[in-house]
């Protein structure tokens, strides 16, 4: 399909493409939708084996984030940014300060963060050269990293889902399997270690393993094995992916609830789950946390503000569970009604009220 085909059957807006010569930049930044405002979206690095994967991702990545910023009711619109590079090789000011620049000149219609392979550090080069960055270092009144906040918010939202699943949100004395312990997840367990959930952890990195085990008190199993644990929540913290046709027979929880994005391989496996009767909490609702917390920057940064926003998560989860019941389709479908319906209703209401052309901002 030609670029403009796929832009067209899912409503792109802008693609656009930067190289920068002298630092080796070659970054794309994809804006979906702006129907609720500006923007917003991480930027990922990654060594895109070609241009093409870098273009397919930035471009899945950006309608995701539309989907993922409605649904947490945000007035913000969706977008993502990729640059191809090694993060452990390329990285340099020169990249994203000539990145910052290509940002500067969408004069705010792009905001971005971090992502998979960029960090507040690299935020704040960025931020050298545009206003419209967020997750930049707490010292310029930002919010910094986002992976905790990300982390509060799964916890809340694996309440819900408890509650849903087994009548009470309590998650003191529940199994919890958490695949991947990485900066989101180590933050995850702490509130459920908190609760007196028990732990059960896997991951590739032995160190996070044990930090786990140190800290909480988890139980380390294998990476295949985290999949048949008897557990009652399953949370998928590590990559996309991951309930598929070779997993989903083996487990054994009643939830999935966990902070990957894209945890399902296609959406047959989100019809199969359903039908299996397991509560699925869709990943981009529970995992909004961190995007609200930058969101929040766009007003001045009040951590408090922040968190409580963050807490709706719980809301939010509980919403797409009556969506689903209402209209009789998996959790996964009820999250996209839940999205398209808000950004269906915000169209409309600027087409009936907006007379000067001019954008305005529904808080
Ligand atoms: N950081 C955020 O604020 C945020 C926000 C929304 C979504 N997410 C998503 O949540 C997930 C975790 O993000 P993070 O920031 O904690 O990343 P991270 O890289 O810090 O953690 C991921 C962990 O998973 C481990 N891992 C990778 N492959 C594995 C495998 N096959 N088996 C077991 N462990 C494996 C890694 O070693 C790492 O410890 C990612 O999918 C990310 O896209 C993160
Ligand atoms: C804006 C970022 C903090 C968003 C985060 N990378 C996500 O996938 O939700």
């Amino acid at each position: 399909m030609s670029i403009f085909d796929y832009m067209q059957k899912y409503d792109y807006e802008q693609l656009v493409f930067c190289q920068d010569q002298n630092s080796g930049l070659k970054a794309i930044i994809c804006i979906h939708d702006t129907t609720l405002g500006p923007a917003l979206g991480g930027t990922r690095m990654w060594p895109y084996k070609n241009e093409e994967e870098a273009i397919v991702d930035v471009l899945r990545l950006a309608r995701g984030m539309t989907y993922k910023n409605a649904a947490a009711g945000l007035n913000i619109g969706g977008g993502k940014a990729v640059i191809i590079g090694d993060p452990r090789q390329h990285k340099s000011e020169e990249l994203f300060r000539a990145f910052g620049r290509y940002i500067q000149g969408l004069n705010g219609r792009y905001i971005t963060a971090e992502d998979v392979g960029t960090s507040v550090a690299d935020m704040d080069l960025i931020h050298l050269e545009t206003d419209y960055v967020t997750g930049v270092s707490p010292a310029f009144g930002s919010s910094g990293n986002p992976s905790p906040v990300t982390a509060y918010g799964v916890y809340r939202g694996m309440k819900a889902a408890a509650k849903r699943a087994y009548g009470s949100d309590e998650l003191s004395g529940r199994v919890v399997a958490v695949q991947g312990v990485g900066n989101v997840a180590y933050n995850l367990c702490r509130h459920l270690h908190e609760e007196g959930a028990h732990l059960i952890v896997t991951d590739i990195n032995e160190e996070n393993v044990n930090r786990a085990v140190n800290d909480f008190g988890a139980k380390a199993v294998g990476v295949n094995e985290i999949f048949s644990v008897e557990c009652d929540i399953f949370s998928p913290c590590a990559l996309g992916a991951v309930i598929n046709d070779d997993t989903i027979p083996l487990l054994k929880a009643k939830v999935i609830a966990g902070a990957a994005n894209n945890q399902l391989k296609e959406e047959r496996h989100g019809d199969q789950i359903h039908e299996m009767g397991l509560i699925y909490a869709p990943d981009y609702v529970i995992n909004a946390g961190g995007v609200i917390n930058v969101a929040d920057e766009l007003q001045g940064y009040n951590r408090e503000r922040a968190l409580k926003k963050v807490e709706t998560i719980y809301d939010n989860i509980l919403r797409v569970f009556e969506i689903a019941e209402r209209d009789g389709v998996p959790s996964y479908k009820a999250a996209d009604r839940m999205a398209e319906e808000r950004i269906a209703s915000v169209a409309k209401s600027r087409n009936t009220f907006l007379q000067n052309g001019k954008t305005v901002y529904h808080r």
